[in-house]
C-alpha cells in the first residue's frame, strides 16, 4: 500500500464517499472484468479502503469489482523506486479490489487502465506502439493493437516451486457444488492464483462460487481461484483452448480475470507436457482473452496476455 493511502487510512476510516464529491470517475470493463477509474495527475487523491468499497458497491456506488487510480510514478514511494528501474513508467496503476484491498496486478486492469489514460488525453498511444506502465509488480508494456491491447506481463512463477515440478499438484481446492477435493497449482503472475482443472463443463457449471474455495495450503497472501476445463481436442491449429471461471481475491466470482487466464494457461500447459502450444485462447464468462509465451530479453519466459478494452460511461461524484 503506498504512503498516501496509509496516511489516509488513519485519519478517516470512514466509506463515507461525500469527501470525494464532485471527483470526475469513469468506468470502463475488460472482458467484463469491471473498474472504476479514477484520474489523480497530481497525487493528491487520498481513497480510503472503506471509500473503495463502498464506490464500488453494485447496489449503493457506481459497481465493480475493483478501482484504478492513474498517478504519476514520481509522486509515490513505490513508483519513485520503480523509476530508477523503468524510467519511461510515467503512469502507475493503483488498483484495489472491491473490498478495498490492495493486489499486486490486475492484467484485465492494464488494458482498461492504458485506455482510461488515452481517453482522459493523459498519454497518446497510436496502434501498433508501446507504451511502459507501473504497477505493484513492477514494470509493464502494453502495445496497442487493431482488437484492444496486449500486456507483457512478465515471467511467470510457481508459489510452491518444489511441489510443483515433483508432483504436478501443490495443493487441494474444494468448492460447494464440487463433491470431492480436486488437486491444484498454485502460480504467481505477480499476484497469487490457485488453479484447478475440471473434467468437463458440466462441472464448472455446477462449481458455486459465491463463497470462497478453500485451499489448502492457501498461498502466503491468500489466491485468487481458477476453475478451468481443457477443451477438446485441447490444441486446434496450433493454438490451446481452455474455458474458465474465477473466484477473485478481494472480490468474488468475476466475469473474467487476465492474471487468472495466464495462470491458468501456465498450469493447463505444464500439465499437457512437452508439445503444448505456446498460445492460448481463454474462454471466460465476459468474453475470451489470448495468451501467449515466448522469451524476454533477459532470458525468462514471459507472458503476453492480449484482449479488448472499453470505457462505458464517465461522470461527477455526487
Ligand atoms: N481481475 C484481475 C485481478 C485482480 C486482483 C485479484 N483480485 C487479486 O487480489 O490478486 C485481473 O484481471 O488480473
Amino acid at each position: 500500500m503506498d504512503e498516501t493511502l496509509t496516511v489516509a487510512a488513519d485519519h478517516n476510516s470512514t466509506g463515507d464517499t461525500a469527501a470525494l464529491s464532485g471527483l470526475n470517475f469513469s468506468k470502463g470493463h475488460g472482458t467484463g472484468n469491471d473498474f472504476v477509474l479514477l484520474a489523480d495527475p497530481n497525487g493528491t487523491l487520498a481513497v480510503t479502503p472503506e471509500q473503495v468499497a463502498a464506490l464500488c458497491d453494485r447496489h449503493r456506488g457506481i459497481g465493480g469489482d475493483g478501482l484504478i487510480r492513474a498517478v504519476p510514478s514520481r509522486l509515490l514511494a513505490e513508483g519513485q523506486e520503480l523509476l530508477t528501474r523503468s524510467p519511461d513508467a510515467e503512469w502507475f496503476m493503483d488498483y484495489r479490489n472491491g473490498d478495498g484491498s490492495v493486489s499486486e496486478m490486475c492484467g484485465n486492469g492494464v488494458r482498461v487502465f492504458v485506455h482510461f489514460l488515452i481517453a482522459e488525453g493523459l498519454v497518446e498511444l497510436p496502434a501498433g506502439e508501446s507504451l511502459t506502465i507501473g504497477t505493484r509488480a513492477g514494470a509493464k508494456t502494453i502495445v496497442r493493437t487493431a482488437a484492444g491491447y496486449a500486456v507483457d506481463m512478465g515471467p511467470w512463477e510457481f508459489i510452491f516451486p518444489g511441489e510443483a515440478t515433483a508432483r504436478a499438484m501443490d495443493s487441494l481446492v474444494s468448492a460447494a457444488g464440487l463433491e470431492v477435493a480436486r488437486p491444484a497449482l498454485s502460480v504467481s503472475m505477480g499476484n497469487p492464483h490457485t488453479v484447478v482443472a475440471l473434467a468437463e463443463l458440466a462441472e464448472l457449471d455446477a462449481t458455486q462460487l459465491f463463497t470462497a474455495p478453500h485451499v489448502d495450503p492457501t498461498p502466503p497472501h491468500g489466491t485468487n481461484v481458477e476453475f478451468v476445463v481443457p477443451s477438446e481436442p485441447l490444441v486446434h491449429n496450433g493454438v490451446g483452448t481452455i474455458t474458465m471461471r474465477v473466484h477473485e481475491r478481494g472480490v468474488g466470482e468475476t466475469q473474467s480475470c487476465g492474471t487468472g487466464a495466464c495462470a491458468a494457461a501456465v498450469a493447463i500447459r505444464h500439465w499437457a507436457g512437452q508439445g503444448a502450444p505456446d498460445a492460448w485462447n481463454v474462454h471466460v464468462p465476459g468474453g475470451v482473452v489470448g495468451v501467449k509465451f515466448f522469451l524476454g530479453a533477459e532470458g525468462h519466459e514471459h507472458v503476453e496476455l492480449s484482449g479488448p478494452a472499453a470505457i462505458v460511461a464517465s461522470g461527477t461524484l455526487s
